[in-house]
């Protein structure tokens, strides 16, 4: 593969908490301006994966590189929307402020956002359909609603990567229709779009490319090559063996 068309490149990284690893070894390569699934069973190490990508948390060995090079050095093209239960939703700030302060990544610290961060976050709340919500304190927000300021403050961000952790988790079926026809343009504007994914059914139906991750990479692809039942049992066997473990007396 050529190096300018692979957008982020993980070797040998391996994370543990309190000595535990919870991510051995992981090499991947992803390549531009595709739209990929992380999957894996609960406590697979997705998430864990998605912080160490971009430095939120320090791996035990291995790196990550964004278009050959350190994370640093391209901040401000790479945009992280977390798992809505990971932020603290009480804040006294309203949406607006939210999704402009997704522009600091380009203005730097110092500077409040003027007008014209002003228009960006106005056009990307038009974009989620939030509009109307601009002015509501966040704490007085749905999970859906939150999601979708979630998502605006991202595309305010312009970034060349997205990488999102479970952006469906909560949301009714018409949002979650709405979210992955929004990727799907950041897609077809050349983006490339990281999202880690629960629901297994959807996954060849929203995703070009999927990772399947069990603290180990199982395997990862084109949805063709990589989405197979037998990648798939050894992705989830585990996780099936550890429910027959606990249900033992029922089945
Ligand atoms: N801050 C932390 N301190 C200690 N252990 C942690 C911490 N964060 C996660 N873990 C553990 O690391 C493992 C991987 O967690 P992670 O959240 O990355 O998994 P996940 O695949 O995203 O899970 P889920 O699908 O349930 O969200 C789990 O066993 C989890 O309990």
């Amino acid at each position: 593969m050529r190096m300018d068309k692979i957008a982020v490149q993980v070797n040998d990284l391996t994370v543990a908490y309190h000595k535990k690893p919870v991510l051995w070894d992981i090499d991947l390569e992803i390549p531009s301006g595709i739209l990929m699934g992380i999957v894996g069973p609960n406590g697979a190490g997705k998430s864990t994966l998605i912080k160490t990508m971009i430095n939120l948390i320090k791996p035990l060995t291995g790196r990550t590189l964004f278009w050959g090079e350190d994370y640093k050095v391209n901040r401000k093209r790479i945009a992280y929307v977390p798992q809505r239960g990971s932020v603290d939703w009480d804040f006294p700030t309203n949406v607006l402020d939210v999704v402009t302060m997704g522009t600091y990544g380009k203005l730097g610290w110092i500077k409040r956002p003027g007008k014209k961060e002003k228009e960006k976050g106005i056009k990307a709340l038009e974009k989620v359909d939030m509009l109307s919500y601009s002015h509501r304190q966040i704490s007085q927000l749905s999970g859906g609603q939150q999601q979708r300021v979630f998502l605006a403050r991202a595309l305010v961000q312009d970034a060349d990567i997205y990488f999102m952790d479970e952006p469906f988790q909560g949301v009714d079926a018409k949002t979650e229709k709405a979210i992955i026809k929004l990727l799907e343009e950041l897609k077809d504007r050349g983006k490339t779009v990281v999202v880690v994914h629960h629901d297994l059914h959807t996954v060849p139906e929203y995703f070009d490319w999927v990772t399947l991750l069990n603290t180990i990479i199982i395997d990862y692809g084109p949805m063709k090559e990589a989405f197979t039942e037998e990648n798939l049992k050894k992705t989830y066997k585990s996780a099936i063996d550890a429910f027959y473990k606990n249900h033992e007396e029922v089945v």
